[in-house]
């Protein structure tokens, strides 16, 4: 696989000023040089060059070529970048073009990161950041993805598993010279040691997912009786009509799902059926969808019409935990109650018809969801698959520190390095590439 060389678009597909056909592997050069005719490219230098294709002569295209010779390139192999008019006919037969040649092939999703990370260009959580960076959709996400594709994750990770193969090295000597004991100090200087990383790790780990939350985006269900307004608040959030907003109660009926940015951060909204006793099945299965929602969400805002107060819904109120925001809805048409709190929370009073409260209640909503993600200044995890491999390790350091006899010990601790070399790519993942790649695209 890794000898062929492949090719693929590397900029979006469709109609565009100028797209970029990437090559890498041993024959990059060359078909450079059959494609444009010219002998000598100097390195990482923009040339002009006509592309014509080989086999018959025919002109492809006038555009720029840029020649990245192994090992300073992305995949660490020889590449060749090819800028050419973005429109849909060079675009092709520039492809076809190279598909007809000898040794070459379109390159799978992932490829040329994959190159990149086989050659050591970059770790597994560098290449997952990269594929986070392309999917990002916010200011936040991007910016936590850079970070990791930067290797802030990586090194983290590598800083941990040299500690313990520091405190191994030491274990090891204990072994390999039985007959010497070692000293009682080294061995709780071992063991401080132990402590402090596994705080350490757990620290990272006990960080409310707030990595995973900013990667995946904070899912937030609007609940509530029918005609409270949630379609209504939805529509103002998306700042579009995505739902349908009728006096009838019981308009929404299927959960409709829109995908915010909010202050920077990614959330995924769902309005929901509204909540009540119902003999329409459909209704009914469209309330247990409703109520299953906001049960899996991270966020919900309860919403009521205040007009209900004080007889409010108990199936909604009993939705109400502590991630949620209570609003109360149709200030303008009803007097505002005054309620200090509803379970604990100070509700919310709002209009979406006036927009009185609106912006209030954006801000506190804003706050919320920034709460649950907001960078801090140590790298969060981002990854389910980074946090199973965490928590293998912190479970080997546990064992470790319960157990005297040093060979088992020393056993412990290799299985927890190998648990953070499963994350970075350190040690045997071939399992895990065909799982980090298939999230990436075509061309990258
Ligand atoms: N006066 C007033 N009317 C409102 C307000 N918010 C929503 N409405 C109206 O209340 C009715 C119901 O609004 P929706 O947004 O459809 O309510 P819903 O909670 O989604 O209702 P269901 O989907 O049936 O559960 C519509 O006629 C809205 O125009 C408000 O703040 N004040
Ligand atoms: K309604
Ligand atoms: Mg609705």
């Amino acid at each position: 696989m890794m000898d062929q060389t492949i090719y693929a678009l590397a900029s979006g597909a469709g109609r565009c000023g100028v797209a970029v056909v990437r090559l890498s592997g041993s024959q990059a050069f060359d078909v450079l040089k059959q494609l444009s005719g010219k002998e000598s490219f100097k390195a990482r230098y923009a040339h002009r060059v006509h592309l014509c294709d080989p086999s018959d002569g025919e002109p492809i295209d006038d555009g720029l070529a840029l020649y990245f010779p192994a090992p300073h390139s992305f995949t660490g192999e020889d590449v060749v970048e090819l800028q050419i008019h973005g429109g849909r006919a060079v675009v092709q037969g520039l492809l076809d073009c190279l598909a007809a040649m000898d040794g070459l092939r379109l390159a799978e999703p992932g490829e040329f990161t994959r190159r990149a990370f086989e050659n050591d260009k970059m770790d597994l959580t560098a290449a997952e950041g990269l594929a986070d960076l392309i999917h990002s959709e916010t200011r936040a996400q991007a910016k936590q993805a850079l970070r990791q594709m930067e290797g802030a994750l990586g090194s983290l990770y590598n800083d941990w598993a040299d500690r313990i193969l520091r405190i191994l090295a030491h274990f090891e000597a204990v072994i390999d010279f039985p007959d010497e004991d070692l000293p009682q100090e080294v061995e709780d200087g071992v063991r401080a040691q132990v402590d402090t990383l596994m705080g350490e790790i757990e620290d990272h780990l006990k960080d409310g997912h707030r990595g995973e939350l900013l990667r995946d985006g904070v899912r937030l269900a609007i609940v509530g009786p029918p005609n409270a307004g949630k379609s209504s608040l939805l529509n103002h959030l998306a700042k579009r009509e995505v739902a349908i907003v009728s006096d009838i109660a019981g308009t929404t009926r299927d959960i409709i799902e829109s995908h915010l940015d909010i202050g920077g951060y990614p959330v995924v909204v769902s309005d929901t059926a509204g909540i009540r006793h119902s003999e329409d099945v459909i209704e009914i299965e469209g309330i247990k969808r409703a109520q299953d929602r906001a049960e899996s969400s991270d966020l919900k805002v309860v919403m009521f019409d205040c007009g209900d107060w004080p007889e409010l819904d108990d199936k909604t109120l009993e939705l109400i935990d502590e991630d949620s925001l209570v609003v109360l809805n149709k200030i303008d048409k009803n007097d505002k109650p005054d309620i200090s709190e509803i379970k604990g929370h100070t509700p919310i009073y709002m209009s979406a018809k006036s927009k009185d409260g609106l912006a209030d209640f954006f801000k506190k909503l804003e706050e919320e969801v920034a709460s649950r993600c907001m960078m801090t200044g140590a790298p969060a995890l981002t990854r389910a698959r980074h946090r199973e491999a965490l928590e293998e390790c912190v479970q080997a350091l546990v064992r470790f520190s319960h157990i005297d006899l040093a060979e088992l010990a020393a056993e412990d601790l290799r299985m927890a390095t190998r648990s953070l070399g499963r994350i970075t790519g350190r040690i045997d993942v071939e399992d895990v590439l065909d799982i980090v790649f298939s999230d990436f695209c075509i061309g990258k």
